[in-house]
């Protein structure tokens, strides 16, 4: 292409819409189906919130890691049928490799926990914001990709107490409280406990735990024909409809018996709860299972009260994940916190934060001879700290208008009659005051 532009006297539009432009010439300029752009504004909410998953991260000591958005499919394969890996973004390289855009974080985390091995002392406690993409039928018109900051501990038996603490921080810190959001707590030991009763094997718990994910979502005739077609007998089918509509840790005890694991885990992480102060944010929600197969322990989910939205966040305990990748079991819990969900949740509670430009001074020359000093001027600034725009080429009344619009502090005008005599004169934009200052004592 550019070869053969090139030696034409310039390259014009019609060279490049040629090759990557439709008929009448214009590239597609929406971005992939499912996937969006971030101009500057929405890019703004984004680094904000992303700070603030940032921030409590640094509170809770978690490092920051990352890794490629592209993962071998192998790491993605697993027979539970879940949706995640029913709609792999997958796909074959040059090199005959299989594959994905990562559908989530926590099987790259554990390959990193297993390639750095002996190297690194438990406990672990990792965070990550990241990517993730799912290929799914248009027909739903649901989005193909959104971020996800992740909060990880490897190494610790119970930490899951650290992990909802990280989550009630980030929703303070947004301005959200107790009373819009709370956080179903459950453990899949609950679950195991019901199979348990009516000896049914334990191959059948990851497609069963899967199945009764999707309580709320599917209607109960729905998953009690799924749950038989895996072969559960009607009555089992009952009993773990039954246990997994008990809203109370005390109920569930009546049932299990006080010396189910399960229902000692949860008292334990109930009264850690008082500790933390965060009680009011949590209750026991027998329902949860969470819909990805490699949970064992303890999980959860944020909801907003109000039910209009889809689960906020979710996580629990996985310790049997680094044996199905043919590693040593280490204990292992974390959560995942998406960019969409919480953002309605923003935007319904009013407390989407101002999301304007902001910068320090706009520097302007009043006239073309004046652009060199203008730009000294603008770059003492910026060695100060201060972030400064330096417009040039346009009229005064243009540069008061773009002032206010992007919501700078002080206008700095470089004049001939001041810079003579080593000044220029400065506008607050704020208080309106306007007065002359020496160049060299600008700040
Ligand atoms: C509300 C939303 O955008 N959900 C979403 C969007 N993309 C995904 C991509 C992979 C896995 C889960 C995903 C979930």
């Amino acid at each position: 292409l550019f070869s053969s532009a090139a030696s034409s006297s310039t390259l014009t539009h019609g060279d490049i819409a040629s090759t990557h432009g439709d008929a009448d010439g214009v590239v597609e300029v929406n971005p992939p189906r499912g996937t969006r752009d971030f101009p500057p504004e929405d890019m703004r909410l984004r680094t904000w919130l992303f700070d603030q998953f940032r921030e409590v991260s640094r509170l809770m000591a978690f490092e920051e890691v990352d890794f490629p958005v592209l993962e071998s499919e192998a790491l993605f394969i697993r027979k539970a049928g879940e949706e995640i890996t029913q709609q792999l973004y997958n796909f074959e390289d040059k090199g005959g490799r299989r594959v994905v855009l990562r559908p989530e974080i926590t099987p790259s985390l554990a390959r990193l926990v297993i390639k750095q091995g002996k190297s690194v002392s438990l406990p672990l406690k990792w965070f990550t914001i990241g990517q993730c993409w799912r290929y799914e039928r248009m027909t739903r018109g649901r989005r193909r990709e959104h971020y996800q900051w992740n909060m990880d501990i490897f190494g610790v038996p119970k930490a899951e107490a650290e992990l909802l603490h990280a989550i009630v921080l980030l929703f303070q810190r947004l301005g959200i409280t107790s009373s819009d959001v709370g956080i179903r707590v459950s453990s899949r030991k609950v679950l195991q406990a019901v199979l348990n009763m009516y000896s049914i094997p334990d191959h059948l718990f990851t497609q069963v735990c899967v199945i009764v994910d999707k309580l709320g979502k599917m209607t109960r005739e729905e998953i009690e024909k799924e749950l038989v077609s895996t072969g559960l007998s009607s009555e089992a089918v009952q009993g773990i409809i039954d246990v997994l509509s008990i809203k109370s840790l005390s109920k569930l005890e009546e049932v299990l018996g006080s010396d189910v694991e399960a229902v000692a885990d949860l008292k334990k992480l109930f009264s850690f709860a008082e500790q933390y102060g965060y009680a009011d944010w949590i209750c026991f929600d027998a329902s949860v299972v969470r819909g990805l197969a490699y949970y064992t322990g303890i999980v959860f989910e944020a909801f907003d009260r109000e039910g209009k939205l889809r689960a906020i966040c979710g996580g629990g305990r996985y310790d049997r994940l680094l044996s199905t990748f043919g590693s040593e079991d280490i204990p292992a819990c974390g959560f995942g916190f998406g960019d969409a969900v919480i953002v309605e949740l923003l935007k319904e509670k009013g407390l989407l934060p101002d999301m304007s430009r902001q910068i320090d001074d706009i520097v302007f020359p009043l006239d073309e001879e004046l652009e060199g000093p203008a730009s000294s001027i603008a770059s003492s600034l910026r060695k100060k700290g201060r972030s400064v725009e330096l417009v040039e080429d346009k009229r005064l009344k243009w540069v008061f208008k773009h002032a206010e619009r992007i919501n700078a502090s002080r206008l700095i005008l470089v004049g001939n009659s001041e810079w003579e005599r080593g000044m220029v004169r400065v506008k607050v934009l704020s208080t309106r005051e306007e007065f002359e200052v020496k160049t060299s004592e600008l700040e």
